[in-house]
């Protein structure tokens, strides 16, 4: 009889797909081959998603894992939408009845359905099937909590968040400032709000919610859940911390080797560069772009800044960068001794790796800041947009990990150059307490990172539960 399979219903976009998928398939691994992956794809928005989604599914397809790609119908995706949180909470939501003829017509059992964190609409579906419900969490249990903490906190906090009288209680964090909270939660008048809140109720419906962190990085956090403190003392879901989750897979065949932003490194000093790299969202204007240049070049540090261009309309996803445009006129020619500026994607896990890196500019996704942590490169975070502003406070005020900058959220989160010249300072001068601090931090993370995905280190452990939790919960769904 086939095995068992574990269905995944993974959101297109890089971050998400990837994570969840590498998370699948370490579930498969760890199984020995009792369990196998459903992925049911839904067709992405744009053109540029499906493409990219449709390369990541023929790589996974020709590596011969016990994997099955199966494509729903597409849906006509919601016109009339404020934001992403919205548009992907409701465009997940319009698959319900797709996703269960899908796994109704599966003819092995189906031992548990993997939702990413924005589909929490389908644990509908999975309870009219009998079919054990997970979330794949692609954050930190910090913003996990916080999502947990948001029902109450709706109620207890009557006035907008930014107009709070002091702090935000997270259970296991510091007091968290109001200016660090998500994006979607600074607004409760907007839709992504309501679905954040939303999301943040049915998470107890859960049977267990899979979360790309590492127990040692967030202990109290994860304790304050377990004690049911982010939930007026309701138990939370069990929570199996996995991570971290990298898809630390080769380049994809074709890829120049080595690429020529790592034969530049390979040119540098040991931990003489500063990465500035800003995920798959983050842009800036030529006014920023200019402030960023005179912060660097002031700095005297040697720097590999990855500079995208705005997005194409109607997408999210950045463009290349026309440098002319966007630099200041002899900032290359000036700095050509020192820095590299590329304007199209980089192999950023390839970048953190080397010997030549020594910190990190981030906009603080948390595959980025994962990255950063499992090379032990320290850390300046930028956030952008989405849960980023938390990742940032969770990464200085509570990991320390690293160095904090001023971001004015109210000018769509500027930094001025003399800002970014003293944040770089901090991180990357040889005689900057700052610095050392944050460097003998990540190193302890890496050491930590790299020890939880060991045999018996507590991811694989995690990992181990988890899989045994979800073998007992196999149940027969066709006819
Ligand atoms: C969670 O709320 C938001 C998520 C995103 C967002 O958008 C996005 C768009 C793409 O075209 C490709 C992506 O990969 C992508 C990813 C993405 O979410 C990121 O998820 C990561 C893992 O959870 C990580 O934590 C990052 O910080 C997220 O950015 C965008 C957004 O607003 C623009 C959100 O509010
Ligand atoms: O030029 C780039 C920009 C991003 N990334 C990768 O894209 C992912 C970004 O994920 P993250 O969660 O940090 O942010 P998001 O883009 O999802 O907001 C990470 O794996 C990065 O290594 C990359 O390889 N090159």
């Amino acid at each position: 009889m086939a095995a068992p399979t574990v269905v995944l219903l993974p959101v297109w976009a890089a971050g998400h797909l990837m994570s969840m998928l590498d998370a699948g398939k370490r579930l498969l691994a760890q199984s020995g081959g009792a369990l196998s992956l459903t992925v049911l794809v839904m067709q992405a928005p744009t053109e540029k998603d499906r493409s990219e989604v449709a390369a990541h599914i023929r790589r996974e397809e020709a590596s011969g894992l016990d994997i099955h790609f199966h494509h729903l119908p597409a849906v006509e995706p919601p016109r009339d939408y404020v934001g992403i949180e919205e548009f992907v909470s409701r465009f997940i939501e319009l698959h319900a009845d797709h996703v269960k003829t899908a796994i109704s017509a599966l003819t092995c059992p189906v031992a548990a359905v993997v939702l990413d964190f924005f589909g929490t609409t389908l644990f509908d579906v999975c309870r009219e099937l009998s079919v054990p419900a997970y979330v794949y969490f692609t954050a930190d249990a910090a913003f996990y909590a916080l999502l947990l903490r948001l029902p109450a906190l709706h109620e207890e906090v009557t006035v907008e968040f930014g107009e709070m009288e002091g702090m935000v209680d997270v259970p296991g964090l510091p007091p968290v400032p109001p200016s660090c909270l998500p994006v979607p939660v600074m607004d409760k008048k907007n839709p992504n709000y309501t679905w954040f809140v939303y999301h943040g109720r049915r998470f107890m419906e859960a049977d267990g919610v899979i979360i790309n962190t590492v127990a040692e990085l967030e202990q109290s956090v994860l304790a304050a859940i377990a004690d049911g403190r982010c939930t007026r003392g309701i138990p939370a879901p069990t929570v199996y911390p996995v991570g971290p989750v990298l898809s630390l897979s080769p380049s994809p065949q074709g890829a120049e080797q080595p690429h020529e932003c790592v034969r530049w490194l390979d040119a540098q000093p040991p931990a003489s560069v500063v990465l500035l790299c800003f995920g798959s969202v983050g842009f800036f204007t030529m006014t920023q772009a200019h402030e960023v240049a005179r912060g660097l070049e002031r700095s005297g540090h040697r720097f590999l800044w990855v500079l995208r261009g705005p997005p194409a309309a109607g997408t999210l996803q950045t463009t290349d960068a026309n440098l002319g445009e966007l630099l200041p006129e002899g900032f290359l020619e000036r700095t050509k001794e020192k820095g590299l500026v590329w304007p199209t994607k980089a192999p950023q896990k390839e970048i953190l790796a080397h010997a030549a890196m020594g910190g990190f500019v981030t906009h603080g996704g948390w595959n980025s800041t994962l990255e950063s942590l499992w090379f032990g490169v320290p850390m300046v975070p930028w956030p952008l947009y989405a849960e980023q502003h938390l990742n940032a406070f969770t990464l200085v005020e509570y990991m320390g990990a690293a160095v904090a900058m001023e971001v004015d959220r109210k000018r769509n989160n500027f930094v001025d150059a003399s800002e970014l010249e003293r944040a770089v300072k901090a991180l990357m001068d040889g005689d900057s307490d700052d610095g050392r601090k944050v460097r003998e931090k990540a190193t302890e993370m890496k050491a930590a990172c790299r020890k939880a995905v060991e045999e018996g280190g507590s991811s694989y452990s995690a990992l181990g539960r988890l899989s045994e939790d979800i073998r007992k919960g196999a149940v027969r769904t066709s006819q």
